[in-house]
């Protein structure tokens, strides 16, 4: 017996995706994993998936009919390559290996340059959802060439995330929805444990639009997955200021706050992540009887997908302070020897003022709102700058419109980007179409009065504060930029344009102070 499809990786995401493919009718999957156990586990936890077991690389080539399609589901960096070398010595010219992880954008074109000298086709496909989107609908961000693409359509299309029709009225009513997404409301939605122990707790969505795209060549799939990654870290940041904003502002405890949240999820900020903070608020320490949040560390992880999409967006030049900020503010929590040094320093202590509190959960409503839509202007304002770059015909609405289901990204507001991309696919930034300008227009004055109190209370609230001064550097008539101009061409003879004539001009500073054009 041959199978379809080959999953390399059985952990968390590979085991489930291999659990989706193997669910389509007349799909039939073989897994491998370098811990063999874990496969052969996977495959007896999950009788009716009728997976095809390999021992080796070369087992699974030869379980797989040609051209064989493999899928790579295992950790980014060393082990991938590791995965791909195994491949490559046992696939045939007009084979393919997929890179499901979350790789390095500039790695995967390097190892397709590699692959593809064998005749061996590569893609690199960045895939989000978490284990239950991997199992019942994830969003899938194709790059690789459109052969590759025509290859791998008929293959992860079908278990992709679907996004709900638009009905009559469009983003008014459109909410997006995966299948085992949680915001169906005709449609009962399995707990993310039913989704996982049983393949029969799974409803596959097959109405809707897919989320899937092929997004651009080579290492475009895994470059917009990264800022895919970035904007998840500057929206979760962005909800825990919110979150300390109600907390340490307001006076409220945690239970409090996941009804605030609760609610706000029924609303525009409607999202994953919004729903998440709320469970987790709403969550007991067994051990403890106290808040979960106030037991665990505060001291947040990273995998470094947030660090590749800062650094890309430097090199590229494309501003993204605010997703900097989230990843610097992970840096910082962990920072314990630095923040030892915090019980010397001076300043002033939240104090809640609870009797303002209704007032104060919706400016700070409307704060998180204008940072979450500052934040998503900058990630796609990184993608629009790295296609032009890379040569990548990426379509923003297309990105948009893959991450309106099964990521954890998704969100209501996605449907409006789409649109506004729908409505003038030239658009230069979302900040000129009428729904964010208007948006933004309605919620600044929140976002600068909680920035204010913040620092007044000596709450840190670095990515509110930083989504705040884009939004002013974007609005300023003219910037400072210019006097920095002209310190560098003081010091350095570094030169500056005009604003009165074209050209490029320098001031002879140590001399008698007379302008030439250089
Ligand atoms: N977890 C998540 O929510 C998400 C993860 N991703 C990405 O998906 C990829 C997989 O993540 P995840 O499932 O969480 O990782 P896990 O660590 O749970 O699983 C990876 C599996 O791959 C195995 N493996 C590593 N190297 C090889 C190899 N050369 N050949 C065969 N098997 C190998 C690992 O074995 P061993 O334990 O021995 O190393 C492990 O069993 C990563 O790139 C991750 O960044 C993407 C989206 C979401
Ligand atoms: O890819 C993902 C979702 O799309 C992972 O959830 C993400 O990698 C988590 O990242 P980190 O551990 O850095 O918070």
């Amino acid at each position: 017996m041959t199978a379809d499809v080959g999953v390399i990786g059985t952990g968390v995401m590979g085991s489930n995706l291999a659990r989706n493919l193997a669910s389509q009718p007349g799909t039939r999957v073989a897994i491998y994993d370098r811990d063999v156990e874990r496969a052969r586990a996977v495959a007896a936890a999950h009788p009716e998936a009728e997976f095809l077991v390999a021992d080796s690389p070369a087992q699974l080539a030869s379980m797989l009919h040609g051209p064989r399609v493999a899928i790579l589901m295992v950790n980014a960096g060393r082990a991938t390559d590791s995965a791909i070398s195994d491949l490559v010595a046992v696939f045939e010219s007009g084979d393919i290996i997929v890179d499901g992880g979350n790789s390095l954008f500039t790695d995967t074109i390097a190892r397709g340059r590699a692959v593809e000298r064998s005749g061996i086709e590569f893609a690199g496909v960045g895939i989000s959802g978490g284990e239950v989107g991997a199992l019942t609908g994830p969003s899938m961000m194709v790059g690789g060439s459109e052969a590759a693409w025509r290859r791998l359509r008929p293959i992860l299309e079908p278990i992709a995330a679907k996004a709900e029709m638009k009905s009559e009225g469009g983003s008014e009513t459109g909410t997006a929805r995966g299948s085992g997404d949680a915001r169906s409301e005709d449609v009962p939605k399995p707990s993310p444990e039913e989704a996982l122990q049983s393949s029969s707790a799974r409803e596959p969505e097959t109405a809707g639009e897919p989320c899937i795209a092929h997004v651009g060549t080579d290492g475009a799939g895994h470059f917009v997955k990264m800022i895919h990654n970035g904007i998840e870290y500057a929206d979760m940041q962005l909800i825990a200021e919110a979150y300390a904003l109600l907390r340490e502002g307001a006076g409220l405890a945690p239970g409090e706050i996941a009804e605030v949240f609760a609610q706000w999820n029924e609303g525009e900020l409607e999202s994953y992540l919004v729903e998440v903070t709320a469970e987790v608020l709403a969550h007991t320490d067994p051990l403890t009887g106290r808040p979960f949040v106030d037991v665990v560390a505060d001291s947040a992880g990273a995998k470094g997908t947030g660090a590749w999409t800062v650094k890309t967006g430097l090199d590229l030049g494309a501003p993204i302070a605010t997703i900097a900020e989230a990843v610097f503010a992970r840096s910082l929590s962990a920072a314990t020897l630095l923040r030892s040094a915090g019980d010397t320093l001076d300043g002033p202590r939240p104090a809640a003022s609870a009797e303002e509190s209704e007032a104060w959960v919706e400016t700070v409503r409307k704060a998180l709102f204008a940072g979450k839509i500052l934040a998503y202007v900058q990630g796609l304002h990184e993608i629009a700058v790295g296609a032009r770059e890379h040569g990548w015909d990426t379509d923003l609405g297309e990105v948009a419109r893959i991450w309106r289901a099964g990521c954890i990204i998704r969100a209501r507001f996605l449907d409006r980007i789409a649109d506004a991309y729908a409505a003038d696919p030239q658009l230069s930034s979302l900040l000129t179409a009428p729904y964010f300008r208007d948006s933004l227009n309605g919620t600044q004055s929140s976002l600068r009065e909680v920035v204010v109190a913040a620092a007044g209370a000596g709450v840190p609230v670095p990515a509110l504060s930083s989504a705040l001064a884009y939004y002013d550097g974007i609005r300023a008539p003219r910037s400072s930029a210019a006097l920095v101009q002209g310190q560098r061409d003081f010091f350095g003879s570094h030169t500056y344009g005009r604003v009165d004539r074209p050209g490029t001009f320098h001031t002879l500073w140590s001399g008698d102070r007379s302008e030439v054009e250089v």
